[in-house]
C-alpha cells in the first residue's frame, strides 16, 4: 500500500462521475463530503497487499495512529486514491481494506470519513505547511 498523508485545515470532495463501472453504492449525503482539521489519508492498495489484507490494516492504521498523534489530529478522512501506485490491487480487495482501515480508526476513538470508492471526485484541499504536514507511507505484508 502506498499512503499519502497531509494534515490540513480541511478536505472537502464532491462525486462527479463513476470511475469503475461498478463503484460502492452510495447515498446522496455521500456525495459531498468535508472534514476540517483533518489529517487525510490518501491510499492505494497494491497488488502486493491481496497477500495478507489483515496485515495491511493493522499496519496502516498503526501509521495513521503514529503520525496524527504527532499532528495531534482527531479527524481523519480515508481517501482512496489510485495514483500512488503502478501496481494497483484488485478494486473488491481494495474497497474492503479501506472499510476495514476505516472501521479499525473509529474504534481507536478518532472521528473519520471515508470518501466514496470508485468515482471521479473534485476535492479542495489546505495542506497547514508544517514540517510534519506532509509524508508519505509504504506498506507490504511481512510475509
Ligand atoms: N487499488 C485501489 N486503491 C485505491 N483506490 C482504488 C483502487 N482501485 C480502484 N480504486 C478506486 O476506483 C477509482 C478508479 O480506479 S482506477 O484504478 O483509476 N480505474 C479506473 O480509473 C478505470 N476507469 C479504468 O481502469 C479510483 O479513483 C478509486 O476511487
Amino acid at each position: 500500500m502506498r499512503m499519502l498523508l497531509i494534515h490540513s485545515d480541511y478536505l472537502e470532495y464532491e462525486v462527479k462521475d463513476k470511475a469503475l463501472s461498478k463503484p460502492e453504492e452510495i447515498s446522496e449525503e455521500q456525495k459531498k463530503g468535508r472534514l476540517d482539521e483533518v489529517l487525510a489519508a490518501f491510499m492505494s492498495v497494491e497488488k502486493v497487499d491481496e497477500a495478507n489484507p489483515e496485515e495491511i490494516v493493522q499496519k496502516a492504521v498503526e501509521e495513521i495512529k503514529n503520525v496524527a498523534s504527532q499532528v495531534n489530529a482527531q479527524n481523519i478522512f480515508v481517501y482512496p486514491f489510485a495514483h500512488l501506485s503502478s501496481e494497483l490491487a484488485k478494486p473488491e480487495v481494495a474497497l474492503e481494506i479501506l472499510k476495514a482501515i476505516e472501521e479499525k480508526l473509529k474504534e481507536e476513538g478518532f472521528n473519520v470519513k471515508r470518501a466514496p470508492f470508485g468515482y471521479y471526485k473534485a476535492f479542495k484541499l489546505s495542506c497547514k505547511g508544517h514540517p510534519l504536514a506532509e509524508l508519505s507511507r509504504t506498506i507490504v505484508p511481512s510475509g
